[in-house]
């Protein structure tokens, strides 16, 4: 997808791309030393990264490392104990324009079984104060049209995954935020969502994507950020994770011992 690019200009701290027909805020993802204890449990307990525009951000960790804690917080869910998680320079819960600015997908599309994939996409419409048109081009975007009038009651998982997908970009913002978006999402599905989200980022989109399962983010990432038990314990470019013949999956796993191991060779990514 070719960017034209006709003028950008900083509105805060976002940057606003005008390019073609489309325009979206872009805005980079600042996490630093983020803390939240959840009962006894300390869910997070030192959560340090960046997700740049441009780039597509995987947010990789076993099940219970905090990714979706991080998130929760990140999109003003859940308050942090301790540090920041900004968009743009701000709290989520400061933003002027929030589903302008950042679209997320944390759970399935929590739409009335009745409700047609239009009506739900309609009616968010409605809430967002977005253009009612919207819902048919959203629906585009993600391969939806052909379900518009079918009622969600009956969509597999996969559809379930698009819709909130398409809710998400209602906004037409500049960071997509995904937790585990590919749940359920058969092999077509999961190469779908990878080019979407690349074209997203070549778009000069920001996109930070959680998963647990490697060879999801193997393919289609730029940027890795690792985290286990509550910190972040590798961030930097995918290509420097593995370049030196140490396979993801090796790294992975040493990287998410008890922290001890050293970093693969020649590993230039930052090691908290
Ligand atoms: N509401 C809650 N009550 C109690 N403990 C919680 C709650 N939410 C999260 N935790 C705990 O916090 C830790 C981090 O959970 P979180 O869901 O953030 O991890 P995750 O990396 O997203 O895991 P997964 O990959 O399994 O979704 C885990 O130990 C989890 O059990």
């Amino acid at each position: 997808m070719i960017i034209l690019t006709v003028r950008t200009f900083s509105l805060l701290s976002l940057e606003y791309a005008t390019e073609g027909i489309r325009s979206m805020i872009t805005a980079q993802i600042d996490v630093s030393g983020l803390a939240k204890r959840i009962g006894d449990v300390e869910a997070v307990r030192d959560a340090t990264f960046v997700a740049a525009p441009g780039r597509v951000t995987g947010f990789l960790g076993p099940n219970g490392a905090g990714k979706s804690t991080t998130l929760r917080m990140l999109l003003g869910l859940a308050r942090p104990d301790a540090g920041t998680a900004l968009i743009g320079g701000r709290p989520y819960t400061e933003l002027p324009d929030p589903t302008g600015t950042v679209g997320a997908v944390l759970d399935l599309a929590g739409a009335h079984p009745a409700m047609t994939a239009r009506g739900h996409l309609r009616s968010y419409c409605a809430l967002g104060g977005h253009a009612v048109g919207r819902a048919e081009q959203v629906a585009e975007l993600t391969g939806m049209t052909d379900y518009l009038d079918r009622r969600v009651g009956g969509f597999s998982t996969g559809m379930r995954q698009r819709l909130s997908l398409a809710t998400a970009l209602l906004g037409d913002p500049g960071v997509l935020v995904l937790d585990e978006p590919s749940n359920g999402l058969d092999p077509a599905g999961i190469v779908w969502l990878r080019t979407f989200l690349r074209e997203f980022a070549a778009d000069g989109g920001t996109v930070l994507i959680s998963s647990h399962v490697l060879t999801e983010l193997q393919y289609g990432i730029d940027d890795l950020v690792l985290i286990d038990r509550g910190r972040t314990t590798w961030t930097g470019p995918l290509s420097e994770f593995t370049e030196h013949g140490t396979s993801l999956e090796a790294a992975f796993l040493e990287l998410t011992s008890d922290g001890a191991s050293p970093l693969p060779t020649g590993t230039e990514g930052i090691r908290a």
